[in-house]
């Protein structure tokens, strides 16, 4: 079986000379293809920074981090931006660019990655709205949208290109429970039909059930639960 993620003695630190303050110790991590990995833990844990140091979206100070088998430590601009392209992120604030319709964000995001196996982008995404259920609101831009349409958009532009790792940081935290389930449910089905792994921040014990896995971290260390 291949490590999506795979992550040992990773300290980080923010700040220099005085202000240094260590936030993560010692962290060691390994998800598997296709795991669901819940991450959970008090604010300021240091969560969002483990999962923006996986994602690429911080450079690593100390420690190896392999992200689908390319190591993240010492890593050039160009090889942080492969793997960029290569995750899926899915924040809480979906980050839709306004002024494009549903469509064009997550078509945008498809054409980043032009990977013959994976077809021409402009049907990637039109299959990949059908399939979180926006059919018929693909030349909505986000403001005509609802909160649980737009996490849904979000969701397709993440997922369009088949990502091997999903990073979700508290997806459900604005939505409301039934939407919240709804989108946990899509995310699952789709993380299994593309066989991706994910690592999920949040705090709704309600969706624990569809974790293989549960972490907490609590003080910068993680911990199995
Ligand atoms: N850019 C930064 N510069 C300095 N300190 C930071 C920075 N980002 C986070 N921190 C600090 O690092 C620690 C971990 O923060 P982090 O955002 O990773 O926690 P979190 O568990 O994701 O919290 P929350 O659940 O509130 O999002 C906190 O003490 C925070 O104050």
């Amino acid at each position: 079986m291949n490590d999506a993620v795979f992550v040992s003695n990773l300290n980080h630190y923010y700040g220099h000379r005085q202000l240094r303050q260590q936030v993560l110790f010692d962290i060691n991590l390994v998800i598997h293809e296709g795991e669901i990995v819940l991450l959970t833990g008090e604010s300021g844990s240091g969560k969002t920074t483990l999962l923006s140091l996986i994602g690429a979206l911080r450079s690593i100070t100390e420690g190896n981090v392999l992200v689908l088998n390319r190591q993240l430590y010492r890593a050039n601009e160009a090889r942080l931006v492969d793997v960029r392209r290569r995750v899926g992120y899915i924040f809480q604030s979906h980050n839709l660019l306004q002024f494009m319709t549903a469509l064009q964000n997550v078509r945008m995001s498809a054409e980043l990655l032009e990977e013959p196996h994976l077809g021409p982008a402009i049907e990637r995404a039109h299959r990949i709205l059908d399939a979180v259920g926006l059919k018929s609101r693909k030349d909505y831009y986000p403001h005509e949208l609802s909160g649980g349409q737009k996490q849904r958009v979000a969701i397709a532009r993440a997922l369009v290109n088949s990502p091997k790792l999903i990073l979700a940081d508290e997806p459900t935290a604005s939505l409301d429970s039934k939407t919240g389930r709804e989108i946990i449910n899509l995310i699952q089905l789709l993380a299994h039909e593309q066989g991706s792994a994910v690592l999920l921040v949040t705090h709704d014990n309600r969706i624990f059930d569809i974790a293989h896995r549960i972490l907490s971290m609590e003080d910068g260390r993680l911990y199995e639960t």
